[in-house]
C-alpha cells in the first residue's frame, strides 16, 4: 500500500460518518496539481548534477496552498502528495485560510557543501517561481531545510520578481521578516496539545515520562520544553540511533552537544550516541519505540509504526509530531489496545498556524512580539484541541477520526460553497 492510499484510509473513516456529496468525495480523491521539475545544479567540483524536485498542492479551496518543503533522500510525488494532503487538513482544523501543498527535492542534503545548497534551493525558486506566490502556493520549512534556506529562497524569488514579495515564503529570517517564535513553533503548538491533554487526566509532568524519536526543529526543542516543565525525558533518537536513561536525561547537554557547528557544515555533525557527556545507554531507534514509557512522541519521519511492530509498543499515549508516523492500521491496532494516538494534523500544527501569522505580518507590514505570537498560538492550538475532543465524544471515534470529521466539516463547506467546477482551471 502507498503512503497516499494509507493516508486515505484515515479520511475514508471520517467520510463515512458525514453525509458528504459523491463530487467532493471525488474530489478529494486527487491533488489539485501536481509538478515535477529536473534542477540542474553546479557541483563545487565542476560537475553539473540534476536533482527530481517537486510541488503538490492537493487542495486549495480553503486558501492558497501552504506547506512545508523537504529535502530528502527518499522525497518522492507519493510523500509529496501525501503530505500536501494532510496539510490540506491541518489548515482546515486549525481554521486557517490555506489549503494544503507541499514540496520537496529527492537529495541527500548531508553530502552538500553549503555553496552548492544554496545553488540547489535557488535552483527550486527558479524552477517553481511561476507556480507559487503569495496568494497561489506559500512554501516553508520541513525537514532538512530551515531558515537559512528559506531566506535564500525568499532572496531568489524577490530577485526574479524584481521586488520584494516577503510573504511568498514563511519560516525565513527575522531579518528577512520572519516571525519571531517560528523556530520554535511545531513544539510549542505540540506542548500546548500536550499540556491540555494533561488538563483532563490527573497526571503530573513529574510523574511522566517520555520517548522522542527525531532530534531536530520538531523534537529537540520539544524535549527542550517538556524537560523545562519537569517531565522526564528517558529517551530521543536522531537519524544514527537513540540513547536513554530512565531516571531522566539531561536535555540541556544533549541539545548543546547536538546544535551544529557551522564549520563542520550545515547539519548538525553529531550523533546522540556518539556523546560522551553524559551517563546513558545506547539504543536503537526501533527499542526507543518499544519502551515503556507514558507518552511516545514519534518527531522524525512518516510510517515509523506501522502493523509489523504495532504490538510491541507499550507506551500509554502517542502524540504525533512528525507528520504521518504511525499508519492507518496501526493506528487501529494501538486503539483496540487503548493506546490513543493523537493525530498530527492536529498535534504539529503550530509550525503552520505561525507560518500563517508570518504571512499576515508580512502582508501588514507589522512585526508582532514574541508574546503576542504565543498567545495567538496558545488560542489556536487549545481551541483546535478542545473541538477534536469534542467530536471524539459525540462521534464516539479515534482521536484521529475525530481529526478529519472536524476539519472536513469546514472543507465541505468551502468546497460546496464553490459550486460545480468541472471545467479545467489551470493551477500553472
Ligand atoms: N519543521 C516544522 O515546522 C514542522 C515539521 N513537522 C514534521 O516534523 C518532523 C520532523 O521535522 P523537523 O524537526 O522540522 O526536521 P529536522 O530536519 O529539523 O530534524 C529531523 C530529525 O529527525 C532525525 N531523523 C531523521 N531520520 C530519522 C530516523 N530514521 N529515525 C530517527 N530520527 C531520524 C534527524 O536526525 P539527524 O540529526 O541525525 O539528521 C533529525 O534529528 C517531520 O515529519 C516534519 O514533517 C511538522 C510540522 C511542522
Ligand atoms: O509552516 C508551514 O507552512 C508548513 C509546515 C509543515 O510543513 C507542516 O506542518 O508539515
Amino acid at each position: 500500500m502507498t503512503l497516499f492510499e494509507d493516508a486515505s484510509q484515515a479520511l475514508a473513516a471520517a467520510i463515512e460518518r458525514l453525509n458528504l456529496s459523491e463530487d467532493v468525495i471525488e474530489r478529494l480523491r486527487h491533488p489539485t496539481a501536481s509538478v515535477k521539475m529536473s534542477l540542474p545544479v553546479r557541483m563545487d567540483s565542476g560537475h553539473l548534477k540534476v536533482f527530481p524536485a517537486y510541488r503538490v498542492r492537493f487542495n486549495t479551496a480553503l486558501g492558497p496552498g501552504k506547506g512545508g518543503l523537504r529535502f530528502h533522500p527518499e522525497v518522492d510525488v507519493d510523500h509529496v502528495q501525501t503530505l500536501a494532503f494532510w496539510m490540506t487538513f491541518k489548515c482546515a482544523l486549525l481554521n486557517l485560510p490555506f489549503g494544503g501543498a507541499k514540496g520537496g527535492v529527492r537529495v541527500d542534503p548531508k553530502g552538500l557543501s553549503k555553496m552548492e545548497l544554496e545553488r540547489l534551493s535557488r535552483a527550486y525558486i527558479d524552477a517553481f517561481a511561476d507556480f507559487i506566490g503569495p496568494n497561489r502556493d506559500v512554501p516553508a520549512p520541513d525537514v532538512y531545510t530551515n531558515e537559512m534556506i528559506m531566506g535564500w529562497m525568499a532572496d531568489q524569488y524577490a530577485t526574479i520578481m524584481r521586488r520584494h514579495v516577503p510573504a511568498v515564503i514563511t519560516g525565513k529570517p527575522l531579518a528577512l521578516g520572519g516571525s519571531r517564535h517560528r523556530d520554535k513553533a511545531t513544539a510549542s503548538g505540540a506542548f500546548m496539545v500536550i499540556d491540555a491533554f494533561m488538563a483532563e487526566h490527573d497526571r503530573s509532568p513529574e510523574q511522566t515520562t517520555v520517548a522522542i524519536q527525531g532530534f531536530g526543529n520538531a523534537g529537540a526543542e520539544l524535549a527542550t520544553q517538556l524537560y523545562d516543565a519537569g517531565y522526564k525525558v528517558v529517551a530521543v533518537s536522531d537519524s544514527k540511533g537513540a540513547v536513554c536513561d530512565r531516571e531522566g536525561l539531561d536535555v540541556p547537554a544533549l541539545r548543546e552537544y547536538k546544535t551544529h557547528d557551522e564549520a563542520n557544515g550545515v547539519y548538525d555533525a553529531y550523533a546522540l550516541r556518539d556523546c560522551d557527556d553524559t551517563r546513558f545507554e545506547r539504543i536503537s531507534n526501533e527499542e526507543l519505540l518499544e519502551l515503556d514509557v507514558d507518552f511516545l512522541i514519534p518527531a522524525a519521519l512518516e510510517n515509523q509504526i506501522t502493523e509489523e511492530n504495532a504490538d510491541a509498543i507499550r507506551a500509554r499515549v502517542i502524540f504525533e509530531v512528525a507528520n504521518g508516523p504511525v499508519t492507518t492500521q496501526a493506528a487501529q491496532m494501538l486503539e483496540e489496545r487503548d493506546i490513543s494516538v493523537l493525530p498530527g494534523i492536529l498535534v504539529n500544527a503550530g509550525g503552520v498556524t505561525v507560518s500563517y501569522f508570518e504571512w499576515v505580518q508580512n502582508r501588514r507590514g507589522e512585526s508582532w512580539t514574541e508574546d503576542e505570537v504565543v498567545e495567538r498560538l496558545d488560542a489556536r492550538m487549545r481551541d483546535a484541541f478542545e473541538r477534536v475532543r469534542d467530536a471524539r465524544e459525540e462521534h464516539g471515534t479515534s482521536w484521529r477520526v475525530a481529526a478529519y470529521l472536524v476539519a472536513l466539516k469546514h472543507l465541505n463547506e468551502a468546497l460546496h460553497a464553490q459550486g460545480t467546477r468541472e471545467y479545467y482551471q489551470s493551477e500553472l
